[in-house]
């Protein structure tokens, strides 16, 4: 019986692997979710349905912020206010127009009497929350980190201040009554069930990828070919339309609501569930929700005070906000990523399980447009008081192995840097064939130059496949056709059997290789390696010597590489470049390099000078 291999496998299923699994999870998520609906349907009382589509809004709501945050890494705010503007503009299309004439008389002529029913309400607003998002996503996505954040706070600070001004819409802080309480419990889990699959699948696609990356490690994403600004854009936009699905619902549930009630308190319960649940799985925003649900609705009981199991309470006005606050430190501190950590259900995924045999990648040619030379003409790059590379002009041939030498802090590392697109030059240029923007790395790894770096940049909370399909969903057609080259450059490099595994859990070797599939993964022209062996051992070092050579001479694509570690490089290269305080002081096959009274010159200098910094320290 012929036995059908993965790759066979993947290529003739129309869906790539990952979203196999990110569906049976979502289906997972949304069986749960259905029964526990239809059992308060079947035995609960209007109170208790009325909780669980709460729920399911919130669930809604909080599933957009975790397609925006828990992707992209940045803690936002203004998902918030997408609820309070979804809840609004549905709130203006859905009333009826004799309410409207007494509770809004001063709406614009355009905004009156629509009187539309939810679901018509509901794709309006969709389509407003998408428009919204894209504009005040592309002054976001240039942002990072801690500024980022700030940003999603003034979005949120500015719709309020919006709402409570546009008095005529809006009726300003007074309360927006008079909408229509059509929302039941079917249709709050129907839509909460759209944001499961919405968010479990984003995660897998090449956006999500692409933001998951950049959140691990913004560099290493870049040098795979991911522009990570417009990844994060798209999560945005689709947290936005998420989180405004549920304003939209918000409003029907509450009939009545006021600015306030999407502004601080809002944001920071959305943020409270998320963090609880795990804000980087689509399970943690499920969990968060219901754990969160539950919590507060025991504690609401005693909020109100009373006679409480026989004893006397006394009012204890926000205790919900409290017990909530405090159960996120609790979280924070004993399990940082949240209750469900940082996993997804992967029901149909098994680290440990047997997996068919994969053709390792020993065929691949390079797809990359720039089939010519790499060159570097009077290349410089200065910082503060420092000439980091001075005047450089070299030329790489596709097809060569180069070694670039030279003493500490000679300038190896700047010159690649700027090879690689990854620092500005500060002045000359570098050529790869194709015009390429200087320092903008992930355009020169389109473009077909691909990297390591000397601190290992791979993505450790990705799994082993993902790091690699991130760099291969670059150059390949589709998903499926990434994930079966992906497990092909991990089998060449021998780690197909970790495929399935965080990155984090690699030993180091391991890690090294696995930066080295990922970058093959972009079918590269060049191959630039800093400091390849770093750190390994001498049986680590001799095996990726022969990988490198092997994979050099199977794909014929140029090699540069920095390495300190003469034996490689005597080994190895054909070429070796010089370098020293900036400048290039040899070019030329080992053998005469090696011989090159300037290289020993440099080499003695850098030596004396070490031995004499370590007799003044003695
Ligand atoms: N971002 C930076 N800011 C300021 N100075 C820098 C920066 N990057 C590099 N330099 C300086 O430029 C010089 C060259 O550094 P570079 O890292 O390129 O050398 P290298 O040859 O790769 O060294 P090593 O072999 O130790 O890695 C050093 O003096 C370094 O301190």
């Amino acid at each position: 019986m012929a036995v059908m291999t993965m790759e066979q496998s993947t290529s003739r299923s129309i869906l790539p692997a990952a979203f196999r699994t990110a569906g049976v999870d979502a289906l997972a998520m949304i069986v749960a979710m259905v029964l526990a609906a239809l059992a308060i349907y079947l035995f609960g009382n209007a109170a208790m349905q009325r909780v669980v589509t709460y729920a399911a809004i919130m669930l809604t709501a909080v599933l957009g912020l975790q397609i925006f945050s828990g992707n992209t890494g940045i803690v936002s705010f203004g998902h918030a206010a997408f609820v309070g503007l979804g809840a609004y503009a549905t709130g203006i299309l859905t009333m009826p127009a004799a309410l409207q004439r007494t509770a809004l008389r001063d709406l614009p002529q355009f905004l009156a009497g629509h009187e539309m029913s939810f679901f018509t309400a509901l794709v309006v607003v969709l389509v407003l929350a998408m428009l919204v998002g894209l504009v005040t996503g592309i002054p976001l996505f240039r942002l990072s980190g801690s500024s980022a954040s700030i940003a999603t706070l003034a979005l949120l600070i500015i719709v309020y201040t919006l709402l409570v001004a546009g008095r005529e819409i809006t009726r300003g802080s007074q309360p927006f009554y008079g909408v229509p309480r059509e929302i039941g419990l079917w249709t709050a889990v129907g839509v909460a069930a759209m944001a499961i699959i919405l968010a479990r699948l984003f995660r897998e696609t090449s956006f999500g990828l692409a933001t998951r990356a950049a959140a691990d490690d913004e560099r290493g994403a870049a040098a795979v070919g991911v522009d990570h600004r417009v990844a994060r854009l798209a999560a945005w936009v689709l947290g936005a339309v998420a989180a405004a699905a549920a304003g939209a619902m918000m409003a029907q549930f509450l009939g009545a609501f006021s600015p306030k009630d999407f502004y601080f308190d809002f944001g920071f319960t959305m943020l409270a569930m998320l963090i609880v649940g795990g804000m980087t799985s689509s399970l943690g925003a499920f969990a968060g929700v219901v754990v969160t649900v539950l919590v507060v609705e025991v504690v609401r009981r005693f909020e109100g005070g009373g006679v409480i199991f026989g004893l006397q309470m006394p009012v204890l006005f926000g205790l919900t906000q409290g017990v909530l606050a405090v159960a996120m430190i609790l979280v924070i501190w004993r399990r940082p990523a949240g209750l469900f950590g940082d996993r997804e259900l992967n029901l149909l995924r098994r680290p440990n399980a047997k997996m068919d045999p994969v053709k390792p990648a020993t065929d691949v040619a390079p797809t990359r447009a720039a089939a010519g030379p790499i060159s570097v003409d009077h290349l410089s790059r200065r910082y503060a008081g420092v000439v980091a590379v001075d005047d450089v002009t070299l030329s790489f041939e596709p097809d060569s192995i180069t070694g670039i030498i030279g003493p500490n802090g000679a300038g190896k590392t700047t010159l690649l840097n700027m090879i690689a697109g990854d620092v500005m030059p500060s002045s000359g240029i570098v050529r790869i064939g194709a015009p390429v923007r200087q320092a903008s790395a992930f355009r020169f790894a389109r473009a077909g130059i691909a990297r390591t770096f000397q601190n290992i940049r791979v993505f450790p909370r990705m799994t082993v496949l993902e790091n690699v399909v991130v760099a291969a969903r670059v150059v390949e057609p589709g998903l499926a056709a990434a994930e079966a080259a992906a497990r092909r450059e991990l089998a060449r490099m021998g780690l197909e059997r970790f495929a399935d595994r965080p990155a984090a859990s690699l030993a180091y070797g391991q890690r090294r290789r696995l930066e080295v599939a990922r970058a093959l993964a972009l079918k590269p022209r060049f191959l630039l390696l800093d400091e390849p062996a770093a750190g390994m051992n001498a049986v680590e070092t001799a095996e990726l010597v022969s990988i490198l050579a092997a994979v050099r001479s199977e794909r014929r694509i140029g090699v540069i590489l920095i390495e300190h570690d003469m034996r490689l490089v005597m080994n190895l290269c054909e070429r070796i470049v010089v370098v020293d305080r900036g400048r290039v002081i040899a070019d030329g096959a080992p053998a005469e390099v090696q011989n090159n009274p300037a290289v020993v010159a440099a080499y003695l200098g850098s030596r004396t000078a070490r031995a004499r910094q370590g007799n003044d320290v003695q």
